[in-house]
C-alpha cells in the first residue's frame, strides 16, 4: 500500500512539559509540520514553552482539536528557583535570585521576570480553557513524578489508552543521584539517570524570600486546583 493510502489518525497526544519552561519557541503553524500519525501510533509533541506561549491554544486547537493536552506541573517557588539555577548555570554573574524576584529590593514581586510568570499557572490555563475542555488535559504533578514515578507514569498510560507496561519494576531510587532512575535504558542493559541539567543542586534563597513567593503564588496555586479539581499540596 502506498504511504499515501495509509490511514491517518489525527494527533494523539501533545506533551506540554511546564516543569522548567523556556520562553521563545514558535508553537506549530500547521500539521504539514508534523510526522504523519499511523493507526496505533500517537505523535508526541514537547515543548515546554507551549504553555505560557499565547497564541499556543488557538494555533494547537486550529491544527487538532482532538489533541491530549499532559501538563507537568510542580511548586512554583521551587519551578522558579530550579528555572534561576538553570540560567546560572549559563550566565555567570547573574544578579541574586532576590534581585530579579522582587522589584526594588524587596518591592513587589516581579511578574515580568518570566521564572515567577511561568509558575502562575491559573492564568496560562484560563487561556487553554477558552480551546479545550478540561478532559483533554492531565496534570502531573512534579513532585509525585519524584516521590512516586510510576504512579505518575501510570496516569499518563491510562490517559492516552495505554497498556501499563511502565510500572514500580522499571525505576530504582539512585541514592548518588538523588532522584529516581530507569533499572534498563531502551534497548541496552544499564541502568539509567537522567543527565546533569536535571536534578541538579538549587542555590540557597533566603527563607524571607521563598516566604515571600510562597505568599505571593497562593491565591493562584488556589484558583489552579479549583479548575483542574487536584490539590497539588504546595501549601
Ligand atoms: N528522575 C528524575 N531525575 C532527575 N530529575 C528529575 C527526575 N524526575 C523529575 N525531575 C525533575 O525534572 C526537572 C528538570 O526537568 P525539566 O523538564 O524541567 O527540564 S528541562 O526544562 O527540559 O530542562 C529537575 O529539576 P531540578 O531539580 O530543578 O533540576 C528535577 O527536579
Amino acid at each position: 500500500m502506498p504511504a499515501d493510502s495509509v490511514p491517518v489518525r489525527p494527533f494523539g497526544a501533545f506533551i506540554l512539559c511546564l516543569d522548567r519552561a523556556h520562553t521563545g519557541a514558535t508553537p506549530l503553524a500547521s500539521e504539514s509540520l508534523m510526522p504523519r500519525t499511523l493507526e496505533g501510533q500517537i505523535t508526541m509533541e514537547k515543548t515546554p514553552s507551549y504553555f505560557v506561549t499565547r497564541e499556543a491554544p488557538r494555533r494547537i486547537h486550529r491544527m487538532s482539536p482532538d489533541t491530549k493536552l499532559i501538563v507537568v506541573v510542580r511548586d512554583p517557588v521551587t519551578r522558579a528557583i530550579s528555572d534561576y539555577a538553570q540560567t546560572l548555570s549559563k550566565t555567570p554573574g547573574l544578579p541574586s535570585f532576590r534581585a530579579l524576584a522582587f522589584r526594588r529590593g524587596l518591592g513587589p514581586v516581579d511578574t515580568a521576570w518570566s521564572a515567577v510568570r511561568i509558575g502562575l499557572y491559573a492564568q496560562h490555563l484560563a487561556r487553554w480553557l477558552r480551546y479545550f475542555p478540561l478532559s483533554r488535559f492531565l496534570f502531573v504533578s512534579g513532585e509525585r513524578l519524584v516521590s512516586d514515578p510510576a504512579g505518575e507514569v501510570g496516569r499518563v498510560q491510562d490517559f492516552l489508552g495505554l497498556k501499563r507496561v511502565v510500572t514500580d519494576k522499571h525505576f530504582y531510587f539512585n541514592a548518588t543521584k538523588g532522584f529516581p532512575c530507569l533499572k534498563k535504558a531502551q534497548g541496552g542493559s544499564r541502568p539509567r539517570c537522567l543527565g546533569k541539567s536535571k536534578g541538579r543542586p538549587h542555590p540557597r534563597v533566603p527563607e524571607a524570600v521563598v516566604q515571600r513567593l510562597r505568599d505571593f503564588y497562593r491565591p493562584f496555586n488556589h484558583r489552579f486546583y479549583q479548575m483542574t479539581g487536584q490539590d497539588f499540596g504546595w501549601d
